[in-house]
């Protein structure tokens, strides 16, 4: 069963008179995961749609939703998937993918069927980020092997984290969409820190292995209007094209990043220090 529901994008100005409820009604998405269903949030962000598929016992199928008014999900879409529970399978037009945990897999314009199922009595998660497209590449596994990996950050700032480039533009073909994972080692908290906006590209973060009753405080906001959410495991969050977007946990934790807009320019990144937000 696929279910869905929708976010208008917040301007700025009206954002920074958000109380905790609202600010978490219009950026936090809570419950991507539920037993044999596709969740999905159509966010008038670059039009990203985010979501999670669960197949437990049953295999499920990507359906379109009413938002697109098209005979199916990928007719002017691409996505991509990255699986963070069980070893599982993605069909795509009958072409049968394993993702394990960590893995990764882009699906191009114009697939017709794209299905989910766990493989082990562990269910597989399988994040979903979907951008409009307008011509098809070919459809991609990744995984660390051909990842794009990079070291960053110090112990001494409690930010050394390892960033997988998984889908970007050195690696696979798309249209918009980019992805990739970051793992926090263990007592390191901070992501993305110093922070940074990207005005030509919305990104939405999926925090996930973060421990039993720990939390992670993300941040978002303009850079000189910053607030925070506080989110729990398997939790994924907006960030605007205007909005800052980094995180400091009560432990570590890894997440999923993944954008849409202008440029398929990772390295487009305006900075801000961490002194200079407020
Ligand atoms: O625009 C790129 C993204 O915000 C992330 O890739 C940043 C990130 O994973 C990190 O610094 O830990
Ligand atoms: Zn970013």
């Amino acid at each position: 069963m696929t279910k869905y529901s929708f976010r208008y994008a917040s301007h700025p100005d009206d954002a920074k008179n958000y109380d905790t409820s609202r600010i978490r009604k219009e950026f936090l998405m809570e419950n991507l995961f539920v037993d044999n269903e596709i969740n999905l949030v159509y966010s008038m962000y670059d039009r990203l749609i985010v979501g999670g598929a669960m197949p437990v016992n049953e295999t499920v199928k990507l359906e379109t939703i009413p938002y697109l008014k098209s005979e199916n999900f990928l007719d002017r879409r691409e996505l991509g998937i990255i699986n963070v529970g069980g070893e599982g399978e993605v069909s795509v037009d009958g072409e049968k993918f394993i993702l394990n945990k960590k893995e990764a897999l882009y699906i191009g314009m114009g697939v017709k069927e794209v299905t989910f199922k766990s493989t082990t009595d562990q269910p597989a998660l399988f994040y979903l980020n979907s951008a409009p497209a307008h011509r098809n590449f070919p459809n991609k596994k990744i995984t660390k092997e051909n990842a794009e990996i990079v070291h960053l950050g110090d112990d001494k700032t409690a930010n050394k984290r390892i960033l997988n480039k998984l889908i970007v533009n050195s690696i696979v073909e798309t249209c918009q969409l980019q992805m990739g994972l970051t793992e926090l080692l263990p007592g390191n908290i901070w992501n993305t820190m110093p922070s940074h906006t990207h005005e030509r590209r919305m990104e939405a973060y999926f925090y996930f292995d973060v421990a039993e009753g720990q939390s992670v405080a993300h941040f978002m906001g303009d850079p000189k209007e910053t607030r925070h959410i506080f989110m729990q495991n398997n939790q994924a969050v907006l960030s605007p094209e205007w909005s800052i977007h980094s995180g400091a946990g009560t432990s570590n934790y890894s997440f999923i990043w993944g954008m849409a807009g202008e440029n398929l320019d990772y390295g487009d990144m305006d900075i801000v220090a961490a002194n200079e937000l407020r």
